[in-house]
């Protein structure tokens, strides 16, 4: 059949009629229902009638506010369900749809044209549709087959038939512009469109020409943890937040965006990625970092180093032994071994080895740690952990009650009552006796006994104390984790393999630890011990978290978010060629994670396609890592990356500045200059100035900046840009085979070119394209 466009534009102009439609029927919905919500607030208070003389008077007050507040919600809702689709239909008048497949199900007579696009769209009776949802069950035949036979899965059972054809739109502002039969052409002229185009400020959703394996990914349902391992420029993020957006349309009665979280590397991709969601009509689910939650947890009793301090650290510092050491104590307090040292050391507890802090006031020690620690360990063997340590606070509080009584005939707390303010003995008066039962009337005879106003004055006194007993901050959480390094300790035991440099280690922390302060690698176990001692702070309202660049995440940092939301389904993306951290430089794969819930709870996906950079960008890139072979690049041409040699810094940043300008008048609207830190970062976009409008990108900026930025390595990633410029690729920056993911990571940053400069002689992590020709040397001097 050939494509006849006039009678596809025909198709198209009645679609867009229905939804013109049913637009303007929703324009007068949604300020209705608006209306109701102002009304409603309006008089919200003209409807309830506060009374609370008796307690019956009190309930028909608490009915009625809650029957308008329920009358609120209701009008509020509406409003919010109209305005949304509002906004998609809207979105659709734009592009209807991007596809269809002409399907047949078994046992039925006709082809049926199933066209799909954002959201799904009836004909005016409602009868039939006229656009399938892209999340629809019968929209995944769109992405998984060719023509021929063909099965969807729907909530009633498994759907057979036979596909016909397969097309893909090309809509522009109530246009066909074009339409492929994608079951004859070869190569996915839309894809290759889409990919071609310049890179935006904010991701974009690929709905149109989601892949086979990306859909997989999206529709999974099956266990409690999915994992997805995949290249760079994969669609790995991509796929996340599709999969989000399908988990919305499949569980709509049951999940909520607010119950869904994605875990992203930092703030800048956070607002990268914000704008997938709302293109496809859904509100945005709640993004975190794991930065942000140690902080929110452990903030106030340490300066927590962030993982970029750890990097820029671990990236500057020259190879001294105590570089070493740092590098060791990452590397080992990440470990799985560590892990299990902590849940020994936790466990052994019960026995002995809590640590608790004195308790003072004025000075003045009340019960010191050793008594509680006594106290603690005198309660039967028979009672929990936790049980023991609520009977050590209730012991506590009473201890705390007695000292009250001998307290209050110090000299101090005469003294304090006497030099009670007017206005601070009247709230003394009136707080005393309302407690001995006086009514409002009768205050005012009431007599203020002076033992019973120096009881209240210690009481007030005691309050922060009290609240500390409340909150167990009597338990010595620092003295507790910095046992496990003191060297005596019998900790070393349990131990299946002791770090080289151990004794350093420790000491180190020690160290850092006594003077307030939390290591990155630290702060994760010292969280994790604080809680299994605590019993863990959970949240089961969450139903599923999605944390992108997984690689980045620790055994011990996956075992603590299991535990955080023990309700939640998990889904993890990441690829170990971008471990750029040092935990993570051992590992190639995510097997132990098969652990955290079990081998059948588990399914993993591997993407091996990449679709960011241009065919001759990816051939350069694979040869950078090891198993480099096994990623298959889509087939986009473009000019061959090339590798300038410079010898000074002078020439380096004239040639920078060329390249850039170059650039710029082909066409490219944001390149990168990727520095390996952020303090090389900081030199070059000094140096750089000059160029207009030129941006340094930092650790603490809050959104993805669109035009020329210099960007230190680490927080490139995730992200992409439409050229890339490495500031300094030569062996002197990038010297060390543990650069090697990170400088893998830099380079797949970049979309249609590359341009790598080196000062001297180049990086030897260059060797291997250089010799195979896939990166040019473009000038040497
Ligand atoms: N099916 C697709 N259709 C259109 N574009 C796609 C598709 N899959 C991926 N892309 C594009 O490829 C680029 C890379 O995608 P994405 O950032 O999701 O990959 P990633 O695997 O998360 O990459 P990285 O690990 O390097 O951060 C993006 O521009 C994305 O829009």
């Amino acid at each position: 059949m050939t494509i006849n466009l006039q009678h596809e534009q025909k198709h198209l102009d009645a679609v867009l009629k229905t939804i013109t439609a049913e637009i303007d029927k929703l324009h007068d919905e949604t300020t209705k229902r608006k209306n109701e919500v102002i009304t409603t607030r309006k008089h919200f208070w003209d409807e309830v009638k506060i009374n609370t003389d008796t307690f019956d008077d009190y309930l028909e007050t608490i009915i009625g506010l809650r029957q308008e507040a329920q009358a609120l919600s209701v009008s509020q809702s509406s409003h919010r369900h109209a305005s949304n689709r509002l906004s998609t239909l809207k979105r659709m008048e734009k592009v209807p749809y991007f596809g269809r497949i002409d399907f047949k199900e078994d046992g039925t007579g006709d082809y049926e044209r199933i066209y799909i696009g954002i959201s799904s769209l009836s004909d005016k009776d409602g009868e039939d549709f006229l656009i399938y949802d892209w999340r629809a069950p019968i929209s995944s035949v769109y992405y998984d087959y060719p023509p021929g036979t063909a099965h969807y899965v729907t909530p009633s059972g498994v759907i057979h038939g036979h596909l016909e054809k397969k097309y893909q739109y090309i809509i522009r502002d109530g246009n066909v512009d074009a339409m492929f039969d994608t079951s004859l052409t070869i190569g996915d002229e839309i894809l290759q469109q889409v990919l071609g185009k310049g890179t935006n400020k904010q991701m974009q959703s690929i709905v149109a020409t989601i892949q086979h394996e990306q859909n997989m990914i999206i529709r999974h349902d099956q266990g409690r943890l999915l994992i997805v391992h995949g290249a760079a420029g994969s669609g790995k993020t991509s796929a996340a937040l599709q999969r989000i957006a399908y988990l919305l349309y499949k569980y709509r009665e049951h999940i909520t965006a607010e119950q869904i979280i994605l875990f992203s590397p930092n703030s800048m991709f956070s607002s990268y990625v914000s704008n997938v969601l709302p293109e496809l009509g859904e509100e945005n689910m709640q993004q975190v970092t794991f930065q942000e939650y140690l902080y929110h947890r452990l903030g106030e009793e340490f300066d927590i180093e962030h993982p970029y301090e750890q990097l820029e650290y671990i990236l500057t510092s020259s190879k001294t032994p105590l570089l070493q050491t740092r590098k060791e104590s990452i590397q080992f307090k990440a470990s799985t071994d560590f892990f299990q040292t902590i849940q020994a050391y936790r466990k052994s507890l019960e026995y002995s080895g809590m640590l608790f802090l004195d308790i003072t006031f004025r000075n003045q020690t009340i019960i010191n740690g050793q008594q509680l620690s006594e106290e603690f360990y005198s309660y039967d063997e028979s009672t929990s952990f936790s049980h023991k340590l609520e009977k050590l606070q209730n012991w506590l509080t009473k201890e705390i009650k007695a000292f009250q009584k001998r307290e209050r005939h110090q000299a101090w707390v005469q003294e304090e009552m006497e030099l009670l303010s007017e206005e601070d003995y009247h709230k003394a008066r009136i707080l005393l006796a309302k407690k001995r039962g006086y009514q409002k009337e009768e205050i005012a005879d009431y007599e203020v006994e002076p033992t019973a106003l120096a009881y209240l004055i210690v009481h007030q006194r005691l309050k922060p104390l009290r609240n500390q007993i409340h909150l167990f901050e009597f338990i010595d959480f620092k003295g507790i984790y910095t046992q496990i390094f003191s060297t005596s300790n019998k900790i070393e035991q349990w131990i299946s393999k002791k770090p080289l440099l151990w004794d350093q280690i420790c000491q180190s922390t020690i160290d850092q630890i006594n003077a307030h302060k939390l290591n990155y690698e630290d702060a994760t176990p010292f969280l994790l011990l604080k809680e299994m001692i605590l019993g863990f702070q959970t949240n089961r309202s969450i139903k599923h978290i999605v944390i992108d660049e997984a690689q980045d995440y620790s055994p011990f940092q996956f075992e603590f978010l299991k535990r955080l939301f023990p309700a939640a389904r998990m889904t993890v993306l990441g690829d170990f060629n971008q471990a750029i951290f040092t935990h993570a430089r051992v590992s190639s794969d995510f097997n132990t994670l098969s652990n955290l819930y079990g081998p059948e709870q588990t399914a993993l996906i591997e993407l091996t396609r990449s679709y960011r950079s241009t065919k001759p960008i990816i051939e350069f890139t694979r040869r950078l890592v090891e198993n480099g072979k096994d990623i298959i690049p889509f087939n986009r041409d473009g000019d061959q990356p090339a590798l300038s040699l410079v010898q000074s810094f002078d020439e380096q940043l004239e040639a920078i500045t060329t390249k850039v300008l170059q650039w710029q008048d082909q066409g490219y609207q944001s390149i990168a200059i990727i520095c390996k830190s952020a303090e090389e970062s900081m030199k070059a976009f000094q140096a750089l100035s000059h160029i207009q409008d030129i941006k340094l990108l930092k650790s603490s900026s809050l959104e993805y900046e669109q035009g020329i930025v210099v960007v230190p390595s680490y927080l490139s990633k995730g992200i992409e840009f439409d050229a890339v410029i490495v500031f300094d690729a030569s062996n002197e920056v990038y010297g060390e085979e543990s650069l090697r993911r990170l400088f893998y990571t830099v380079c797949t940053r970049a979309m249609h070119q590359i341009h790598l400069f080196s000062k001297g002689k180049p990086s030897f992590l260059l060797n291997k394209p250089l010799e195979e020709k896939v990166i040019q040397l473009s000038n040497q001097s």
